[in-house]
């Protein structure tokens, strides 16, 4: 208590501010025990003591190492029947094999071909073939790329066996069919060169001017020697287009196979040789390289594709060269074959896009510029869209 004397010494304002605390302190108190006293009032039943079997209330006090929690009324997992989520790694496509695609694809050439072969039967397969039917004749092979000395030829030709045996649509049609063939050439060596050698993987360069379908072409033959259970390498000496090694490493990581690669804009020869040194060291069956697109009227660009080849000699033969073709491209493609073949050795073409021409007759003139076989065709943009070309199919399918 505040005495007499002490009250007289604090002022008037001092004496206030001390009541007021003296009051809050009593109200928060009393607060405090109320509120605490309600929560316990509505704490769940839960928590009250369990009736223990046997009538007894008395419970047991936790002990260290004690579930924190109550037991579930539902067995517990074990690891056998734990379901593991489904691993994220790529899973490697199985391609298709080599072996029937130009029959699967036949209906895609017969479709873009089709005008060409079926021009043709109308025309042999008239009743009077003059001279204005065989002018025809000729202006359609010229029209479908087929050339002018090949065509005169194979019109030449046909004037002679029609003349002899050809009457009727059925016999015309089989005359066609077997000059067509002759003219494509069915002897021509059409393997490609793919076989490990003794200690060696067998080398494809891939070569041709920009947007032929080279990295297509490289990507697509993979899954075709991985369908033949063949190890391969890829070598992404395209540095000059920035997508294209990636484009390309796509390409391997869906089969599987491994994609080497160097710096954006360094030197494709040095990573074309680095891929085939790769391909030794992991007993490689092919080494796959890619190679930029290069204009054919650019000197120094094509004098690289001869370094890059000498380079690969170092450590391996190069054993084909192939050159893509893209088919739509006409008499320009032919002379991008005739530069392509005076820098470098081209041992097989690749005619590309010929779903999107009905210009088929650039392999017949193409083969004969160069003298070098058609190996492959890309009839679309699919992954298994690419087959070995043959002869007798492709001309079949001009007929179809
Ligand atoms: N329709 C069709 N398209 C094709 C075929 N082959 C390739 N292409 C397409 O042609 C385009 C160019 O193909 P790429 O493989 O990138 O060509 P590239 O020669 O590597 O190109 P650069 O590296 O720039 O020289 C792509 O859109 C391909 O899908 C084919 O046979 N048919």
């Amino acid at each position: 208590m505040l005495t007499p004397l002490l009250v007289s010494m604090l002022t008037d304002q001092a004496l206030i501010t001390i009541v007021v605390a003296i009051a809050v302190v009593l109200v928060v108190g009393t607060t405090g025990l109320v509120v605490a006293r309600r929560r316990r009032a509505e704490l769940p039943s839960a928590t009250q003591p369990p009736s223990v079997e046997g009538g007894s209330t008395e419970v047991a006090e936790p002990q260290v190492g004690d579930d924190a929690e109550e037991p579930r009324d539902t067995p517990t997992r074990t690891l056998e029947d734990t379901e593991l989520p489904e691993p994220t790694t790529p899973t490697i496509e199985k391609p298709e094999s080599a072996q029937g695609r130009l029959v699967r694809l036949r209906a895609r050439l017969a479709r873009s071909q089709g005008s060409l072969g079926k021009g043709l039967l109308a025309l042999l397969s008239r009743d009077k073939l003059d001279e204005e039917a065989w002018e025809d004749i000729e202006t359609t092979l010229i029209t479908a790329d087929v050339g002018v000395a090949p065509t005169q030829e194979l019109v030449e030709k046909l004037r002679t066996r029609m003349r002899v045996e050809g009457v009727g649509a059925q016999q015309a049609r089989e005359i066609l069919r077997e000059e067509l063939i002759a003219l494509v050439n069915p002897a021509l060596d059409r393997s490609l060169k793919v076989t490990r050698k003794e200690a060696q993987p067998a080398v494809v360069l891939v070569v041709g001017v920009n947007g032929t379908g080279k990295t297509t072409t490289v990507g697509r033959l993979a899954r075709v020697l991985v369908a033949e259970d063949k190890h391969v390498v890829l070598g992404a000496a395209d540095t000059f287009r920035a997508a294209a090694a990636d484009q390309l490493q796509t390409w391997g990581e869906r089969v599987g196979a491994r994609t080497v690669r160097g710096p954006e804009g360094g030197d494709p020869a040095s990573i074309a040789f680095d891929s085939v040194k790769e391909g030794i060291a992991e007993e490689a069956d092919v080494v796959l390289v890619d190679t930029a697109g290069r204009l054919h009227t650019k000197t120094g660009l094509m004098d690289e594709l001869g370094k890059v080849k000498r380079v690969i000699e170092k450590s391996a033969e190069v054993d084909e060269v192939l050159l893509v073709i893209d088919a739509t491209t006409g008499q320009n493609g032919l002379t991008q074959a005739r530069v392509f073949a005076e820098v470098i050795d081209v041992t097989g073409l690749v005619l590309t896009k010929l779903d999107g021409t009905a210009k088929g007759g650039i392999v017949i003139a193409v083969q004969r510029e160069l003298g070098v076989p058609v190996k492959l065709v890309g009839l679309g943009e699919g992954a298994d869209d690419l087959a070995p070309f043959d002869a007798e199919q492709f001309v079949d399918a001009l007929l179809d």
